[in-house]
C-alpha cells in the first residue's frame, strides 16, 4: 500500500489516499503498526484522505498512534490540505493557490487554504467553552472551565478547558521547561473528570503576543506540536485575560501564528506542512 509522510512542525503523519472508498482503508490495530517508530513508518497518526459528504470536497479522519480516533487535527489537516494539492495535481487538476478546500471532519466542516507562500491558513471554526462541550465534570453542563482548580499528582493546577472539536485542558506556569510532561501527561490525560480523556498543554505566556506551549497528546503522548492545542491555548489565554486575540504560539517544533477573531469567532491557524517522504507498506 502507498502512503506519504507529513510533518508539521514536527507533528508527524501517514497520509493515506482513501478517495475510492468511504471507511478508511486499514485499521486501527494496524494504524498502531504503521505508527511505531521501530517496526513501523513512525507517525503521531495516520489520516485518510476520503470523499466529501454532504457537499465538502473530502472528509479527513485519523487515528492516533494509540488506535483512537480523534475528531480533529491541526497540523493533520494543514498536511492534508498539501497532500490533496500533490494528488489533484498529478490528476491534471493543480490547485492555483490561494485555494480553499472544504473538508468535512468528525468536528465539523473545516476549511484549510493553501497559500502562495506555501504555509496554509486553517479556518478551524468556533471554540467550544461549555463543561458538557469538552466534556468535563469540572464545571456544571451550562458552565465555562476557567482557571478551575484540579488536582493531579498531588498538585493543585487552575485549568481552562477549551474544545476545538477535540478536547483540551490548559494551564499558565512560569516555566514549561520545568514541567515533567512524561509523567504528569498521563495524569491528566486519564483523569475521571474527563471522561473522554484530553489533551494537556502548558503555557508559558512570555509577552501577550508570544505564547511557548509544551503539549501531551491524548492518544499520542509527547509531540513536538499540536494545531488544536495551539488554537485551544490561544482561546485560553483571552479568556484568563493573559494574551491578545492574536498571538504567535512556539511550540518544540517551532511557530504557529493564531488568531481568535471577535469579528465571527471563529480560530485561525496558520502555519507550515512538509512532505518527508513518499513509501510502500507491505
Ligand atoms: N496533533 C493534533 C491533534 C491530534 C488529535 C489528538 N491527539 C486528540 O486525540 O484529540 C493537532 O495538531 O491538532
Amino acid at each position: 500500500m502507498e502512503f506519504s509522510k507529513y510533518h508539521g512542525l514536527g507533528n508527524d503523519f501517514v497520509l493515506v489516499d482513501n478517495r475510492h472508498q468511504v471507511e478508511p482503508v486499514i485499521s486501527p490495530e494496524m494504524a498502531v503498526q504503521w505508527c511505531d517508530r521501530h517496526f513501523g513508518i513512525g507517525a503521531d497518526g495516520v489520516i485518510f484522505a476520503l470523499p466529501g459528504q454532504g457537499g465538502t470536497d473530502y472528509t479527513m479522519r485519523i487515528y492516533n498512534s494509540d488506535g483512537s480516533e480523534p475528531e480533529m487535527c491541526g497540523n493533520g489537516i494543514r498536511c492534508m490540505a498539501k497532500f490533496l494539492e500533490t494528488l489533484e495535481t498529478a490528476d491534471g487538476k493543480a490547485p492555483q493557490a490561494p485555494h480553499t478546500y472544504r473538508i468535512h471532519t468528525l468536528a465539523g466542516l473545516i476549511s484549510p487554504t493553501l497559500q502562495p507562500d506555501g504555509q496554509v491558513t486553517v479556518d478551524m471554526g468556533p471554540p467550544y467553552l461549555l463543561a458538557r462541550e469538552i466534556p468535563t465534570t469540572l464545571a456544571a453542563a451550562e458552565d465555562k472551565v476557567v482557571a478551575v482548580p484540579l488536582t493531579v499528582a498531588g498538585q493543585t493546577w487552575d485549568v481552562t478547558c477549551v474544545s476545538m472539536g477535540n478536547p483540551h485542558c490548559i494551564t499558565f506556569v512560569e516555566d514549561v521547561a520545568a514541567i515533567a510532561l512524561e509523567s504528569i501527561g498521563p495524569q491528566f490525560e486519564h483523569h475521571e473528570v474527563f471522561p473522554q480523556r484530553i489533551n494537556t498543554e502548558f503555557i508559558q505566556v512570555v509577552r501577550p503576543d508570544y505564547l511557548k506551549m509544551r503539549v501531551w497528546e491524548r492518544g499520542a503522548g509527547v509531540t513536538l506540536a499540536c494545531g488544536t492545542g495551539a488554537c485551544a491555548s490561544l482561546v485560553a489565554g483571552v479568556l484568563n485575560g493573559v494574551c491578545d486575540r492574536a498571538a504567535t504560539v512556539e511550540l518544540p517544533g517551532g511557530p504557529l501564528y493564531i488568531e481568535w477573531s471577535a469579528a465571527d469567532n471563529r480560530v485561525y491557524m496558520t502555519g507550515p506542512a512538509e512532505l518527508a517522504f513518499r513509501g510502500t507498506r507491505a
